[in-house]
C-alpha cells in the first residue's frame, strides 16, 4: 500500500518526547535519593538488541515504576526506558552504568538474542510456529495419501 505510513519515522520524536532509550551499559543501577517531588516515574518497554531496537512493544513488556526514595532498581541497560517529568519538587537519583567488555566482545558473534531481546524471542516463537503448522500439514497430507495407496495395492 504506497499509502501506508511507516509510523516509525516518529521514534525520533517520541524519544526526545519521553527522553525514551537504552543505556550503553550492561546494567544500569538507579538509586532515587530523594527528596520531595511528584511525577518522575520510570517505565520500561521491553529488552531489545541493536537491530530490534525501534520494535513494538507487547503488552506484557509494559511496566511502569514509581521510584520511592531510598529504593533502588537494577535493570539491563538494553532494557527500553524512560522517566516522566518531575511534575512537582526535587528528584535527585543516582545512576550506575556498567558495562562488560566480555560481554560486547561474545555479542559481535551472535545473531540470536531470543534469550533476552523481546523481539529476537518473538521471532524465533513464529518460526518454530510456522514449522510446527507445516509438518503438521505435511503429516495430514500424507495420512490422506496412504488410503490412496492401499487402494491402488489393493487393485494391482
Ligand atoms: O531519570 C531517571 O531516573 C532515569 C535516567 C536514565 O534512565 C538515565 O540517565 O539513563
Ligand atoms: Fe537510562
Amino acid at each position: 500500500n504506497p499509502f501506508s505510513l511507516d509510523m516509525s519515522i516518529f521514534f525520533p520524536f517520541l524519544l526526545l518526547l519521553f527522553r525514551f532509550h537504552v543505556d550503553d551499559s550492561e546494567v544500569t543501577l538507579n538509586v532515587c535519593l530523594g527528596k520531595q517531588f511528584s511525577g518522575g516515574e520510570l517505565f520500561f518497554r521491553g529488552i531489545r538488541c541493536e537491530k530490534h531496537v525501534n520494535t513494538e512493544t507487547q503488552s506484557e513488556e509494559i511496566f511502569d515504576y514509581s521510584h520511592v526514595p531510598g529504593r533502588a532498581i537494577l535493570h539491563r541497560g538494553r532494557h527500553r526506558h524512560g522517566a516522566r517529568a518531575t511534575t512537582s519538587g526535587h528528584r535527585i537519583n543516582l545512576l550506575l552504568w556498567c558495562r562488560s567488555s566480555v560481554f560486547r566482545e561474545l555479542r559481535k558473534y551472535q545473531k540470536d538474542f531470543s534469550g533476552w531481546c523481546g523481539e529476537c524471542l518473538r521471532e524465533k516463537k513464529e518460526r518454530q510456529r510456522q514449522s510446527v503448522a507445516a509438518t503438521k500439514m505435511e503429516l495430514l497430507k500424507r495420512e490422506g495419501e496412504a488410503p490412496k495407496e492401499a487402494a491402488k495395492e489393493a487393485a494391482s
